[in-house]
This record gives structure tokens, C-alpha cells and sequence, in this order.
């Protein structure tokens, strides 16, 4: 691009403000995610991405443009909203972000097609590659904290839901599903709804358990599915990619079809027969040492695990543990959850020792 060659007009100063307000915008937004992507992801692929876009932006930035640019009369530096003034997680901080970003490329390509006329095809071509960006960081976020996760809370219904998942997120939970076999569809969609919003403000995941429509309606990150739920490929066309499906596995055969479906993750149970789950026969610890040594993909030993017994299914080599009663019905949820994360950091920490051990 080369200042003025496709215009024959000079521009309107106004025109020219636009511009410049804008790609001032779209990049300091843009600066925003690609600080998130670098340091916060380490993912040197979408930090690029973000790079390479400030830098095709910068290069619309001439002269004539910055030389319009008039902050002391410009009466909308003082108008903020109050949702600028607040930031309760990273996710909503990037979603603000791509949202400031997406509509200055729109403005800069409206006004752009009056100041030259390659400017509006170059920046819808850069508003979908900010679309791309957004959801391919998304999936990459939703992953990350997904192989970060070693405790699951699996929901069961409750007067005090919302009180006793926020007091499993304050204990340092970040992987929550939504699992209801009792309520009508409204209440469990507006539940679904309102962990969602939780969930998030405290920077974790939401699933919902076997109902794709509701993980959809819902925006949550993901759903889990059991063996008589929706094939994974066929819930995977409904969500795309970009969301996290899980499916229950009990034995080897469905381990191997879950993996060669492209769940994201398994659930290995039940460890312990449970009241949780009356039907279902316990696959017992030699799963979990099954799974310890085959599974390719991460996985959650579930299924009558609690505090007194966390050890033996954390020394059978479980590595990610999920339960329902022990922290649903417990007096204390932040205690008891903060107690299951110190236990499996204490175990990760003595596998990497003696890894390291074995190496010298
Ligand atoms: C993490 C995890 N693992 C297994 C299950 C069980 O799912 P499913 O077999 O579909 O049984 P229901 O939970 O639907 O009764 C799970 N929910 N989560
Ligand atoms: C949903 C599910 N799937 C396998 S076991 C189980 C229930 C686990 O519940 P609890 O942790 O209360 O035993
Ligand atoms: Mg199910």
C-alpha cells in the first residue's frame, strides 16, 4: 500500500479522525491479546497473528492520518463506560478486547472505502482473521486449562448450587460440569447459564453433562458424554472445535474408541461402586492402572473417590481425579477441594522427583 494511490480526493479532516481513531483502537486492542497469547499461552503462533496484524495496520497509518488526530477537542475521550472500568477474569478482558477490535475494523472499513478504495477489502479480510484469531485462541485457552485441571466437580442438584460450586472455585477449582437428572429443561438450561457466568469469573471451565443443545444455549466450554450419549463425532459437528467434549469410559475397548472419536478427555470409572451412580458395576483400581499406562489423552478416575481414599487411586496412578459427593455434600466444599488439589500437586511433584531421579 502506498500512501494516496488509490484516491483522487484529499480527504475530509473528520474522515481522516476516523481512521485514525480506529487504527489506534484496533491496535492497542490488539497489543492487549497478543500480551495474553505471549505471556500469559506462550503460544508463539497467536502471538504472531496478532503481530502480523498490527503491523498490516500500522502500514495504513500514514502521515495524513496521525497528522488529523485533534485530543484536545476530541469530546470522546472523556466518555467511558463503566464495563471499561471493570475486569472480573482474563476471559472477559480478551472478549472486551476482540469486541473493541472487531468493530474498529468495521468502522475502518466503512469510512476506508471513502479514503481509498482497497481499504475496505483489506479490512474485512483483517475482521475475519480477527474472527479466526478469536476462536482459535479460545479453543487454545479452553485446552490449557483443561490439561491444567486435576480435580472435576461433577454437579448434583442442590437448594445452595451456585453457593457451594462458588465455594469449590474459591478453594482453587477449574473444571466444573453441570450434571442434573432431575430438572425440567428451562431450570436446567438457566442453571447451565448461571455456572457458565460463575464459572467463568473465577477463570474455569464449564461442561455440561450429555446434553449438547444445553452446552450450546449455554455457551458453556464443553460436554460429556456418556456411552449412550451422542456419538463424539456427531457432537463434535454441533459444537465445532473449538469446544471440549468428554465420554465415559470403563474398560480398554472404549477407552481406545473414545480416543480414536477425538473426545478430549475420558472419564476412567466407576473406580468405586457409588449411590452417585447405582447402576454401573465398579471397574475397580485396576482401570486406573490401566488408563495410567495407555491413556494418550487426559483422564478422570470418578466414581466413589473421596478424602480417604484419594490415596489409593492417586497411588494406582491417577494423575486427575472427578467426584461429585465428596465436595457437593460437604460441610466445608473450599477445604475439602483445596485438600484434593494439594494431595494431587503432591503427587505430581513426587512422579516428577523420581523422574528426575531415574534420570541421573
Ligand atoms: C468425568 C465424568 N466421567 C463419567 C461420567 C459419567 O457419564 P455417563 O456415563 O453419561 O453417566 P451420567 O453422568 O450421565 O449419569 C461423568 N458424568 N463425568
Ligand atoms: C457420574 C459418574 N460416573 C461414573 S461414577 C459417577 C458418579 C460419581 O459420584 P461420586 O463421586 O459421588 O461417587
Ligand atoms: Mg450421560
Amino acid at each position: 500500500m502506498t500512501d494516496k494511490q488509490n484516491r483522487t480526493l484529499p480527504a475530509q479532516p473528520a474522515l481522516c479522525r476516523i481512521l485514525d481513531a480506529n487504527l489506534d483502537r484496533s491496535r492497542e486492542g490488539l497489543r492487549i491479546i497478543e500480551e495474553w497469547c505471549r505471556f500469559g499461552l506462550n503460544n508463539a503462533d497467536l502471538a504472531g497473528e496478532c503481530k502480523q496484524l498490527r503491523q498490516e495496520l500500522a502500514a495504513w497509518h500514514v502521515a495524513e492520518l496521525r497528522s488529523a488526530r485533534d485530543t484536545p477537542a476530541d469530546p470522546g475521550t472523556e466518555l467511558t463506560h463503566p464495563q471499561e472500568e471493570q475486569r472480573s477474569s482474563i476471559q472477559q478482558l480478551l472478549e472486551a478486547n476482540f469486541c473493541r477490535v472487531e468493530e474498529a475494523l468495521r468502522v475502518l472499513e466503512e469510512y476506508g472505502k471513502i479514503y481509498d478504495r482497497n481499504m475496505g477489502a483489506a479490512f474485512k479480510q483483517m475482521r475475519y482473521r480477527v474472527y479466526t484469531l478469536e476462536s482459535n485462541l479460545l479453543a487454545y485457552r479452553r485446552y490449557q486449562q483443561l490439561l491444567r485441571s486435576q480435580l472435576y466437580l461433577v454437579t448434583s442438584p442442590r437448594d445452595n448450587l451456585m453457593g457451594v460450586v462458588e465455594a469449590a472455585l474459591q478453594g482453587g477449582l477449574t473444571l466444573v460440569q453441570y450434571r442434573d437428572k432431575s430438572s425440567d429443561d428451562g431450570a436446567k438450561l438457566a442453571n447451565a447459564r448461571q455456572l457458565c457466568e460463575l464459572c467463568h469469573r473465577y477463570d474455569a471451565l464449564l461442561i455440561v453433562n450429555d446434553r449438547v443443545d444445553f452446552a450450546i444455549a449455554a455457551d458453556a466450554d464443553g460436554v460429556h458424554l456418556g456411552q449412550g450419549d451422542l456419538p463424539v463425532a456427531e457432537a463434535r459437528k454441533l459444537l465445532g472445535p473449538g469446544r471440549i467434549i468428554g465420554r465415559s469410559t470403563t474398560n480398554g475397548e472404549e477407552m481406545q474408541r473414545a480416543i480414536e472419536e477425538g473426545a478430549d478427555y475420558i472419564g476412567v470409572g466407576p473406580v468405586y461402586s457409588t449411590p452417585t451412580k447405582p447402576d454401573k458395576q465398579a471397574a475397580g483400581l485396576d482401570y486406573v492402572r490401566y488408563a495410567a499406562d495407555k491413556s494418550p489423552i487426559p483422564w478422570f478416575a470418578i466414581g466413589g473417590i473421596d478424602i480417604n481414599n484419594l490415596d489409593e487411586v492417586l497411588n494406582a496412578g491417577a494423575q486427575r481425579v472427578a467426584t461429585v459427593r465428596a465436595i457437593m455434600e460437604a460441610e466445608q466444599p473450599t477445604l475439602v477441594t483445596q485438600f484434593f488439589i494439594s494431595q494431587l500437586i503432591r503427587m505430581q511433584n513426587l512422579k516428577a522427583q523420581k523422574a528426575l531421579q531415574g534420570k541421573t
